[in-house]
């Protein structure tokens, strides 16, 4: 009697204790869901903005970027968020109109106060870079070239914004940021570098190169064959970013952008002349009048300068893609080499390798020329398109491109010819390395230039190492955790259910 009243109280006990355990069980397994799911609740994205002032030759741009402030060493995170032209010429051409400075900045720089919310205002990072124009005005006149610069940065620093600096950036700098830019958007700095890729050729990890074409200037660079990375150190740039050693070279040619090139075209034109310049490079029909002191007040037509007894040329268009061709070719000098390969006035050129980016005018003029689209992108196809537009008469092309701004309808035809000669004789892309060249404005929405890679790079974010990424996503971490959770309790009641070995479950196995 005693005996069954003992294991009555006992079995009820260790009812109990299982339901206390069941109930314990269930209590663990919903705190583990709940702490799962909070845990896992999407966070409001912390946005980070950065804006970038591209002060060019011939105008300024305002570039405003944005990317997750948790992910800004990934590659491609940041983006162009708004672009602004700012209305009117280049800060060099600015000297007599600096009190004008704030009114010439304002309207962009208002945008970007629109764009970026107020209470990031402080914190944002602006940056100006000024290129060709005021490398050229630098070198001829420095005092004037630093009241511009204090002037813009003290403009500048009116804006809520926090200004980092406003400088010159040398043609080192900008080949290398376009090059940055291209590669950062197209996410080349990333290619999975696997532990299984064996494969060590050293094509297998290509870059892009990037051709720039500016007002003033124009760019070069890309990623040669390694054997040629030693024959000009000064065109050489080292970069370890992202885990990965990149050599590339790159060469800035000042006076060769597309304005400079035309006075320099024309500073050469006028020898001989007596003012008036019949001049294939432009329309039949079509005349401009310049003023010589506008012709030779730059640096890169101080090669050509004579007394002329005029103070004023009149161009004359002659329409004649052939002939422009050849005048161009006159102002690459391919006839001295002191490197195994040159590409003009000596300097030094690597076998060129890969594909590259052309933007800027590149792009502008060829995109006009509808070049961009066409289906054989090769020489001989914008020879054609140019022999043709070249002699196409002003007055008919006026009619037909409304829209157009008369400067730059009227410069097509000679800088449509100039860029075939640049890539032509300059930097001897032949029939085969042609198609290797992509005409391209924007990757994604952001524009192709160095403005991009500028702000990268000063505000770190291409980090030298692969950024470490956590193994498991943060819901396989929470499922993973629940589930051995679950298995750990289980495990946790039969071994208290067996090594308690309380006597009546023995009994009632048995
Ligand atoms: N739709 C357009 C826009 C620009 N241009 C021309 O393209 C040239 C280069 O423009 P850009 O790349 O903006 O030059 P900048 O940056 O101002 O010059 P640089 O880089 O040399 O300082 C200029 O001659 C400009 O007149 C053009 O032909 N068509
Ligand atoms: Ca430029």
């Amino acid at each position: 009697m005693e005996d069954t009243k003992d294991s009555e109280l006992k079995r009820c006990c260790s009812k109990n204790i299982l339901i206390i355990l069941g109930f314990s069980f269930l209590i663990a397994i919903i705190a583990l869901i709940a702490v799962g799911m909070t845990q896992n609740k999407p966070l409001p994205e912390n946005i980070k903005y950065g804006v970038v002032l591209d002060a060019g030759s011939s105008h300024t741009s305002i570039y405003i970027y944005a990317w997750p402030a948790e992910k800004e060493n990934d590659t491609g995170v940041v983006r162009q968020l708004d672009e602004c032209t700012v209305k009117g010429p280049g800060i060099s051409k600015q000297a007599e109109y600096l009190d004008d400075l704030e009114m010439y900045m304002s309207e962009c720089m208002e945008k970007a106060m629109h764009v970026i919310p107020q209470s990031h205002h402080q914190d944002t990072p602006v940056y100006l870079g000024a290129t060709a124009g005021m490398r050229l005005l630098s070198a001829e006149n420095r005092t004037q070239a630093r009241i511009i610069m204090d002037k813009v940065t003290h403009t500048l620093n009116k804006f809520p914004f926090d200004l980092r600096g406003a400088r010159i950036i040398t043609g080192e700098e900008e080949g290398a940021y376009g090059w940055i830019t291209i590669n950062y958007l197209m996410g080349e700095f990333t290619q999975k570098s696997s532990w299984f890729n064996f494969n060590t050729d050293e094509n297998s990890f290509e870059t892009s190169g990037a051709l720039d074409l500016g007002g003033a200037s124009t760019q070069i660079t890309f990623q040669p064959f390694l054997n040629d990375t030693y024959e000009s150190p000064k065109n050489m740039l080292y970069f370890y970013l992202y885990g990965k050693y990149y050599s590339v070279y790159t060469h800035s040619f000042l006076c060769y952008g597309k304005d400079q090139a035309l006075l320099q075209k024309l500073a050469k034109g006028i020898q001989g002349t007596n003012g008036i310049l019949y001049d294939p490079c432009f329309h039949d029909g079509y005349e401009r009048v310049m003023n010589m002191s506008d012709i030779f007040k730059t640096s890169c037509t101080q090669k050509f300068y004579m007394a002329y007894p005029f103070n004023q040329i009149k161009i004359i268009g002659a329409g004649n893609y052939d002939k422009c061709y050849a005048s161009l070719h006159e102002l690459f000098n391919t006839s001295f080499c002191f490197y195994s390969s040159c590409s003009f006035n000596g300097v030094y050129l690597p076998k060129l390798k890969g594909n590259f980016g052309a933007f800027s005018a590149f792009y502008y003029v060829l995109e006009f020329l509808n070049f961009t689209s066409s289906e054989v992108p090769n020489k001989d196809t914008l020879a054609n398109i140019l022999r043709e537009f070249c002699s196409r008469p002003w007055n008919e092309l006026k009619k037909q491109y409304k829209n157009i701004k008369e400067n730059y309808l009227s410069e097509y035809c000679f800088a449509g010819t100039y860029i075939l000669t640049l890539l032509h004789k300059g930097y001897h892309f032949t029939m085969d390395t042609w198609n290797r060249v992509h005409f391209m404005d924007k990757i994604q929405n952001s524009s192709v230039g160095w403005s991009l890679g500028y702000m990268l790079n000063l505000t770190n974010m291409i980090p030298a190492e692969q950024p470490v990424s956590r193994p498991l996503s943060n819901s396989t971490y929470v499922f993973l955790m629940v589930f051995f959770s679950l298995i750990l309790v289980v495990v946790v009641i039969l071994a208290l259910l067996i090594f308690h070995k309380p006597s009546y479950i023995w009994k009632d196995i048995a």
